[in-house]
């Protein structure tokens, strides 16, 4: 799990190193620099480098860079876009040497001057960052349109110019980077279409904005992605029974749409919940019985195949005893349907799941949320939530982490905004962004499997902002490993759930207390959440801007200081010390499952870096398959050495070539 930062956030967080902290500017500016260099130097020995600058700071990054890849031998030509007389502050102090050397910069202003500079290996983008306030015209639009057409690495400093760092939305145009090295902490845009598939292979540099400053702990925004080690489950207790794990009450399925029915009883039985009681008209509950055997069913009233009215009373008596409720999955519509939703919601005190036809049921209806008995998710797909909050779907994808909160507070419930990047969002404020999942997912039944994982983890007792970030976690990693291993095109929204139980079992760790309510684990281990509403208090500068009085800071650090030896704490700084984070890149590259395996060894030959996980795990094996020869032959010329030592020296050999002890990781309790 990492935290977001905003750029009014990061913009803070720097003020605070500077004025608080008094690390200058120009140092975070030169460790900002050095991660970038570093990351050119992983990709590439000394080579051409065109490094395009605009006025800002994200500018300044850019000519600290080239002073860097210069002293290292590259050879390298700043492009300044813009008047150079706007270059103030830091990035004036690092603009100084090329201004006074004049042979290693050049100034811009249109596309022929582009077109006349020679090709280079490489080029920095360096125009615009966390400042982007408009979207690019001009020279800066041309100039982006250039550098997406070079056939060369492209390094984005900070995040691709014209990348909204907020929302992830293109301002205008945007560079389209192959990597982009952020600073410190990724900021939302980093992880929201089309921001994550222009960001390409996103590395996070460290540039001395450690702990003191509260502002990522304010931070209300989060993200997971796959095989995020953060996000586990606790192992359920020996001693447990079905009772242990909740009951969940269905309302699902309509005469033409028992599937929906079906795939989200599964889900929830898959998820883990100790007993699945599914509610439907007559036709759907014969098909349940028939493919969901361990789910016990009861037949609703109905009229033609879609609930009646008078079906709600019954739903109400069935949630007596239940722990949680999951409505709407294939529900159909009508006024009956809107009366059953509506009378759940405010008459049933359970925590309750609300999807599909269940939102197009309180679609115009809103004001049945304020009467709400129990917690309620919601789980829209735009078109869905564009129904339920009046904007367009257009509108909410230009924001869509703002549209989610919102309407999140605005109606106290937590909203599931489904999608490629999916946010979850409660009604204090706090977001977390969930990139998982698969294109393999775009498939109608996609979603009844979410609501029935979601379901299953609410009936287990889980809160229902973590249910919803767990469920969709789950969901996401179960699709992943289904486009695995049936294919993105082939795979089904039954393959997801015939996964889920591989997926929650790589999540359960033994060192998670079973304490939590039912034994479902996680609650210390999701994101750090407000309780209130935060806001970031941006003005006056100097006077005080963070919280903390300079009397507690100076307590805060006395005790800081006498609470350690200085061994201990270099020794947890060393544990601390965050990698380097690589998001695999998305989108760019689409290869078909199905491509022969030489063509596709072929193109990615240079950039071993395909779209998705599934592409990734073919192209590795394919790798693995072209270097066994290799392998092989070289274990064979082992072998005929190791016959030629004597006993002893193939010890000793051996025992040199032993790792040292690794610790080991959490194991499961073996039973019996
Ligand atoms: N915040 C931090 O902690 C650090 C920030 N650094 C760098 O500083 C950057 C932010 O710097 P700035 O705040 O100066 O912002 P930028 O350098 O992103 O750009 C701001 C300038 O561009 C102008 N501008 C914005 N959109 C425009 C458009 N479409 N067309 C023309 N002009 C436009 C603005 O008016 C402003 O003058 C970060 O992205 C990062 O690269 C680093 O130096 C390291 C530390
Ligand atoms: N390209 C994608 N990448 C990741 N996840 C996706 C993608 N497309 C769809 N999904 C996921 O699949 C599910 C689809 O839900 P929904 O649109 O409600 O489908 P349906 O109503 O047809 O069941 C959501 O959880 C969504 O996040
Ligand atoms: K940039």
């Amino acid at each position: 799990m990492r935290t977001l930062l905003t750029s009014q956030q990061m913009k803070a967080v720097d003020r605070y190193m500077i004025e608080r902290m008094k690390i200058p500017g120009l140092v975070l500016m030169e460790n900002a620099a050095h991660g970038v260099y570093e990351a050119i130097r992983a990709e590439m020995e000394p080579c051409s480098v065109q490094v395009f600058c605009g006025t800002g700071n994200n500018g300044g990054d850019g000519f600290a860079v080239a002073r860097i890849l210069l002293a290292n031998g590259y050879d390298v030509k700043v492009v300044v876009l813009g008047n150079p007389s706007d270059i103030s502050g830091d990035a004036a102090e690092n603009f100084a040497f090329f201004k006074e050397t004049r042979e290693f910069y050049t100034v811009i202003t249109n596309r022929e001057g582009l077109e006349a500079l020679p090709e280079a290996d490489v080029y920095v983008d360096a125009v615009f960052g966390t400042g982007l306030s408009r979207p690019l015209d001009g020279i800066y639009r041309i100039a982006a349109e250039f550098l997406n057409e070079r056939d060369a690495l492209v390094v984005s400093i900070d995040i691709p110019s014209g990348i909204s760092a907020q929302t992830g939305a293109v301002l205008g145009t945007a560079v389209r980077a192959d990597i982009t090295v952020t600073f410190q902490y990724p900021k939302i845009g980093h992880f929201l279409y089309p921001g994550r598939e222009h960001s390409g292979e996103l590395q996070v540099v460290k540039i001395g904005i450690d702990d003191g400053c509260d502002i990522p702990l304010q931070a209300a925004v989060c993200v997971y992605e796959s095989d995020d080690p953060d996000m586990c489950l606790g192992q359920r207790p020996l001693d447990s029974n079905k009772g242990s794990y909740g009951r969940l009450l269905m309302i699902a399925g309509s005469y033409g749409m028992a599937g929906a029915a079906v795939l989200c009883a599964r889900a929830a039985s898959r998820a883990g919940a100790g007993l699945v009681t599914a509610a439907a008209c007559g036709d759907v509950v014969d098909v349940l019985q028939h493919t969901v055997p361990e789910a016990t069913c009861f037949e609703l009233a109905d009229e033609n195949g879609v609930l009646a009215k008078e079906a709600a009373d019954m739903v109400l008596k069935l949630s007596q005893g239940k722990t949680a409720v999951a409505v709407g999955p294939g529900l159909g519509r009508g006024e009956a349907v809107e009366e059953v939703v509506s009378r759940i919601i405010a008459e049933c005190d359970l925590p309750k799941v609300i999807d599909a036809d269940g939102l197009n049921a309180l679609a115009g209806h809103l004001e049945v949320l304020e009467e709400k008995k129990g917690e309620v998710i919601l789980t829209p797909h735009p078109k869905e939530f564009s129904r339920l909050c009046g904007l367009s779907v257009g509108k909410i994808l230009e924001d869509p982490v703002k549209a989610a909160v919102d309407f999140a507070a605005e109606y106290g419930v937590t909203l599931v905004l489904k999608g490629s990047t999916t946010i979850v969002a409660d009604q204090f404020g706090n977001a977390t962004l969930l990139c998982v999942g698969t294109p393999g997912m775009a498939k109608g039944g996609s979603g009844d499997v979410l609501t029935g994982v979601i379901g299953g983890l609410l009936a287990q007792g889980k809160d229902v902002y973590e249910a919803a970030i767990t469920g969709v976690y789950i969901a996401g990693m179960a699709g992943e490993t289904a486009a695995e291993q049936e294919g993105e095109y082939s795979m089904t929204p039954m393959d997801t759930v015939r996964y889920i139980g591989k997926v929650i079992d790589d999540m359960v760790v033994e060192y998670i207390s079973a304490d939590t309510i039912h034994g479902c684990g996680g609650g210390e281990y999701m994101p750090h959440r407000l309780q209130q509403p935060t806001e970031i208090v941006m003005e006056p500068i100097g006077t005080p801007v963070f919280q903390a009085s300079e009397a507690d800071a100076a307590e805060k650090m006395e005790a800081e200081e006498t609470a350690e030896s200085p061994a201990a704490s270099a020794e947890e700084a060393m544990e601390e010390e965050e990698p380097t984070i690589v998001v695999p890149p998305v989108g760019e590259a689409e290869v078909q499952p199905d491509e022969p395996a030489m063509d596709f060894l072929e193109k990615y030959a240079d950039d071993p870096k395909p779209a998705t996980r599934a592409q990734r795990r073919r192209l590795e094996g394919l790798q693995e398959k072209e270097r066994r020869p290799f392998f092989r032959h070289r274990a064979k010329e082992e072998t005929e050495a190791a016959d030629d030592m004597t006993e002893e020296e193939l010890v000793n050999k051996v025992r040199e070539e032993l790792p040292p002890d690794t610790p080991k990781g959490p194991t499961r309790r073996k039973i019996g």
